[in-house]
């Protein structure tokens, strides 16, 4: 438990103004949560300023204010209704952010020294690669832990995650909880707001990583400059111990790691040096990792890269080269990603791929930046046979960076054939002006449909399609919500495809009994003519 003195110490405050000499309770950074004797930490954010809810925080019990500055009513000594003895205690500090993350490892314990840490950062692939790197070390027997997107994975218990990084003290209770289930490994994804925001402050990496760097998020970061630095924050915290895993291929690889002190591992698939692509096909993969050959289940080029920074990952964090090839072999990724979407009510033993085949292939996928859009439908269209029609489905979140919505309307114009555009998640924004600005990247007149409901734009392109058509719905992935006008509601886009898919599959048998039937009529009709 803190204590004042510990508290103090690893501050460094410019003033203190007060006294408290009790046990102060827990670290909270949102008011609303402050309990009798907690400690206050004021951060300025992106909507309000924590320092405006000060006196809430007293109010509810707080015993010591941690802020940028002492509000004028606060800064007097004399705190009238309270004795001195008993607060609160202001303290005063440059950042409050810069010591967030430090104070909540301090008040959980330190959790992150007692595990081997890895961190992954980069615009797309960071689900991916985490989750694989976890999926091999269970496989190997180590007992790990996952913060990211999708989920949160504490030994046997699963949750599903609010934000990809979460603030800097549930993400200290989530890593004390893994330590308390004597986790060996935490493997997580560090999204660029969560370095802005100083989430991890306070944690020290063993492995960083780096998947790629592309176009979003300018909504919140000024410019492309100001949000490769957000990545390199990452690899400037690590130590000359640590090892960083990146991809060279990357344009913006050199930008990310300079002044790292860390061991770099680089990587690459360009120009077939040490990494290279064996085999591919709408199966997986075949990879010659520098002389380990690694085959994977998972599809498209990009998910070479994703294979082999999880494989690095895993040989800095001490494994062998052929345990982790082999666990490779299995690991299947995160869901959402390239997923092949199952027919409503059909178990795996029903989907022989003879069902398969003769429904159309319905995929749905996470691509929400145009990198992604491009790398998925380049995938798609590198393993699609001769005749097969491509179908995408797809929209832009509201109240998000909006320069990215042209040119992933334009990406969709130059690989599919067939394009309906439709909501992602419209958040507070207009639906309809959100798919005009999609439009604007689309010089095509036909093979494009608009419609702004999602679940219809998917069941339409899934029962208009024929069995050489694939079907991608991209956006959302693993997401089991739509927010619509400000207002969430469930919605699954494997479940809607899954029941479509069902459908169309209904709808062939019941032509198919229609015409037997037909057929055994004229057959009896012929028979009767005979005679
Ligand atoms: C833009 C952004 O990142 N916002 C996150 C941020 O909020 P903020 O710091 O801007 O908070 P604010 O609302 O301005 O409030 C400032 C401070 O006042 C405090 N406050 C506020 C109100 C009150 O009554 N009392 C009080 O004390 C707040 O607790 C906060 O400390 O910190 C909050 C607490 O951790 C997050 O919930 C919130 O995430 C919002 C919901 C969000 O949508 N974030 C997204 C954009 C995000 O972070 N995404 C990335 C992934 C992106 C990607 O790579 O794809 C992620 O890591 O998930
Ligand atoms: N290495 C990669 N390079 C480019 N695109 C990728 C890569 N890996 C995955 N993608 C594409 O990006 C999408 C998102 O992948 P993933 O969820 O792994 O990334 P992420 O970095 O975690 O994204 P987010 O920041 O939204 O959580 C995938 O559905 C796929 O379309
Ligand atoms: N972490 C990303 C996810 C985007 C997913 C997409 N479905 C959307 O809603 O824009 C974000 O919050 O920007
Ligand atoms: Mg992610």
């Amino acid at each position: 438990m803190m204590n004042i003195a510990d508290l103090l110490h690893i501050i460094h405050p410019l003033q203190t103004n007060g006294h408290f000499d009790g046990k102060p309770g827990k670290l909270v950074l949102d008011s609303r949560h402050v309990k009798k004797d907690d400690v206050f930490i004021a951060l300025r954010g992106t909507r309000s300023d924590g320092h405006h809810f000060i006196s809430e925080a007293i109010r509810r019990g707080a015993a010591v204010i941690i802020a940028e500055h002492i509000p004028d009513e606060h800064s007097k000594t004399p705190h009238h209704d309270t004795d001195a003895e008993n607060g609160p205690l202001y303290i005063q500090v440059a950042d409050t952010r810069h010591i967030a993350g430090e104070l909540a490892q301090a008040f959980a314990g330190y959790p992150a020294r007692r595990l081997k840490m890895t961190g992954i950062t980069g615009t797309n692939g960071k689900t991916t690669v985490s989750t694989l790197v976890y999926q091999v070390l269970q496989t190997l027997g180590y007992n790990t832990g996952l913060l990211g997107t999708v989920e949160t994975r504490i030994g046997d218990r699963v949750m599903e995650s609010h934000l990809t990084t979460p603030d800097p003290v549930s993400l200290a209770g989530t890593l004390k909880k893994m330590v308390s289930k004597d986790t060996a490994f935490a493997v997580m994804e560090v999204s660029s707001h969560a370095l802005e925001q100083q989430r991890v402050g306070g944690i020290r990496f063993d492995v960083g990583a780096f998947t790629n760097l592309s176009r979003d998020h300018l909504d919140y970061h000024r410019d492309m400059d100001a949000y490769v630095e957000a990545k390199q924050r990452l690899f400037l915290s690590l130590d000359s111990d640590a090892i960083a895993v990146i991809n060279r291929d990357d344009p913006s690889a050199h930008k990310v790691i300079e002044e790292c002190q860390a061991r770099i591992w680089d990587f690459g698939f360009e120009n077939n040096k040490d990494f290279r692509i064996l085999d591919e096909s709408p199966e997986g993969m075949v990879l010659d990792l520098d002389g380990t050959i690694v085959s994977t289940p998972l599809a498209g080029r990009y998910n070479a890269y994703n294979v082999a920074q999880a494989y690095l990952i895993c040989l800095a964090l001490g494994c062998t080269k052929g345990s982790v090839a082999s666990a490779l072999g299995e690991a299947r990724g995160a869901a959402g990603r390239l997923e092949r979407v199952k027919p409503e009510g059909y178990d795996d033993d029903d989907l022989t791929p003879a069902v398969l085949e003769s429904a159309p292939s319905v995929f749905v996928d996470y691509a929400h930046t145009p990198d992604a859009l491009e790398n998925v439908l380049q995938a798609l269209t590198a393993v699609r046979t001769e005749g097969v029609t491509l179908h995408v489905v797809f929209g832009c979140g509201g109240d998000r960076d909006t320069t990215k919505r042209p040119e992933m309307g334009q990406i969709a114009d130059q690989y599919a054939d067939v394009i309906t555009l439709t909501s992602d998640n419209p958040r507070t924004e207009d639906p309809d002006a959100i798919i005009r600005d999609i439009r604007q990247g689309i010089v095509r007149g036909d093979r494009l449909y608009i419609q702004p409901d999602r679940r219809k734009a998917i069941r339409s392109a899934v029962l208009d399609a024929d069995t050489s058509t694939v079907v991608l719905v991209a956006g959302k992935g693993h997401e089991t919500y739509q927010e619509v006008h400000g207002r969430r509601r469930k919605f699954d886009d494997r479940k809607v495809a899954g029941k479509a898919i069902a459908e169309w599959i209904e709808r062939r048998d019941s032509k198919k009994r229609r015409q037997k039937q037909r057929n055994g009529r004229n057959d009896n009709e012929s028979k009767k003519e005979v005679r």
